[in-house]
């Protein structure tokens, strides 16, 4: 569950493709994709606890990896050899013992690695993890499936009262003025949903009083609004208030889900893993997740990218071999949600600045995620143009020269200049282009830690 702490998963694909190395631009399904079958949940490396394979005294606990501890017990047991013998025979033993033990663990190092998924909120972290237990875990999202049907119906309240805010503020007329008595209905949801704020599934907020988190009472008061919320979405004002979007603050999601209104509404209605995938649930707490990727396993966090929450990342800090960092570059002409004076996506190169440049990751492998390019190109096409957000931007105002260029603003904040930062242009929520993503970057975290161990 979402927040609430580990979240163990077994998992198992075959990833043959190379590293696309540094800048692969990755934007359909095309390609190997790893076929990946599953192995039982919570798989951890066998290997894991394998290491005392004798005891103190140098006697074999039957351990099949351990040949020379039982050769020289057997050995001592049937000839007769001195003291002085059998303490070399030991000392030879226990060198071997060493000498595995340390092979073992270099096996193990080479085939498991720590990935932090970092970035501001709504950049697309917790989708990326979605996407990873689709992909590859037995189970994918069926542990919480229902769990997501309050999220859905949530956001889809959200949606539209974002929207008639968006309206009022715009002083955009409604096409049929009688459904103002729906507007004023969703206008009243506003404090309610402010309470609700949508965080983690699961999250206890002692702050909202029982009733409120109870699925049922969300479920029945979102059955409830389905009629105003319908109307409302097809009357001619809000969707002008949605096209010019701007002066308010709305999911990326809406859309999706105001479309969906009668699928969701069903009775019936159990989330399909899209519907997952297109949901929002600020995540508060880090939460920890493995998986098994072509043998590698991976642990990986995710955080909560809000500012107050960025606190609690250090603790995750040591021994990271990777950090996705995740950009959402349509978020060029959005201000931040902490601060509505700064731009967001200059926030979160700032960001990025701090964490590409930490001490602890001199090590570390960046691969840098460059998402949400659908909204991106779609902003774009639409006449939105970046030089009105980034003065400096002097070229054409299309995708690929727009993408590289802010690619290479977020490139040169690392100090480092041989810091190899491999970059992926996303679209987190489109589970075919992830398939193809997620087996490059696991090649890419292959090789450095076989580069790391000196094998290559
Ligand atoms: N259209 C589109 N939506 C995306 C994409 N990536 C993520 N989203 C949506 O963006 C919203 C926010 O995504 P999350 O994964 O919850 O963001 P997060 O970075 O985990 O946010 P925090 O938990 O607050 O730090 C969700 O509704 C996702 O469905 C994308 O590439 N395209
Ligand atoms: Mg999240």
């Amino acid at each position: 569950m979402e927040g609430s702490g580990s979240n163990h998963i077994g998992i198992k694909g075959i990833a043959s493709l190379q590293p696309n190395g540094p800048n692969t631009i990755s934007s359909s399904g095309a390609g190997s994709s790893p076929s990946s079958s599953s192995t039982p949940n919570n798989t951890i490396n066998p290997n894991h606890n394998n290491s005392n394979s004798s005891s103190a005294n140098g006697s074999s606990k039957g351990n099949a990896q351990a040949p020379a501890t039982s050769t020289t017990t057997i050995i001592s047991a049937f000839l007769p050899i001195s003291r002085s013998e059998a303490k070399k025979a030991k000392a030879i033993s226990d060198a071997i013992d060493k000498a595995l033990k340390a092979d073992r663990e270099r096996m193990q190092k080479e085939r498991s690695a720590k990935l932090l998924i970092l970035g501001p909120s709504e950049t697309g972290k917790t989708t990326v993890l979605k996407q990873l237990k689709l992909l590859y875990s037995r189970k994918g999202l069926d542990a919480e499936r229902q769990t997501y049907r309050r999220v859905v119906h949530l956001n889809a309240m959200k949606a539209i009262q974002a929207l008639s805010y968006g309206l009022q503020r715009s002083n955009i007329p409604l096409e049929y003025p009688e459904n103002i008595a729906h507007l004023e209905t969703v206008m009243r949801l506003e404090t309610t949903l402010k309470r609700y704020s949508i965080t983690s599934i699961g999250f206890t907020n002692p702050a909202i009083p029982r009733k409120i988190t109870d699925a049922k009472a969300e479920t029945d008061m979102f059955l409830e609004m389905v009629p105003a919320i319908k109307a409302l979405w097809a009357d001619g004002g809000i969707r002008e208030t949605y096209r010019r979007g701007g002066n308010f603050s709305l999911q990326d999601s809406a859309k999706y889900f105001l479309d969906s209104i009668d699928r969701i509404a069903e009775t019936s209605y159990i989330p399909s893993d899209d519907d997952i995938l297109q949901a929002r649930v600020r995540t508060l707490a880090v939460s920890e997740h493995i998986f098994t990727i072509d043998g590698v396993s991976y642990k990986i966090y995710d955080v909560g990218g809000q500012k107050s929450l960025r606190r609690y990342w250090a603790p995750y800090f040591d021994d990271v071999n990777a950090i996705i960092f995740m950009v959402a570059l349509s978020a060029y002409d959005q201000p931040c949600e902490d601060d509505e004076r700064l731009n967001r996506l200059m926030e979160c190169m700032s960001l990025f600045n701090s964490i590409a440049n930490h001490k602890l990751f001199e090590q570390t492998s960046f691969i840098l995620f460059l998402n949400k390019i659908d909204i991106f190109q779609r902003k774009l096409e639409s006449g939105s143009m970046l030089v009105d957000h980034f003065p400096d931007y002097s070229g054409p105002n299309d995708y690929p020269n727009t993408s590289a260029y802010i690619q290479n603003l977020f490139l040169q904040q690392c100090k480092d200049t041989h810091k190899q930062v491999y970059t992926h242009f996303t679209h987190a929520t489109d589970t075919n282009q992830m398939r193809v993503i997620v087996v490059a970057v696991n090649a890419i975290v292959q090789r450095l830690n076989l580069r790391n161990s000196g094998l290559l």
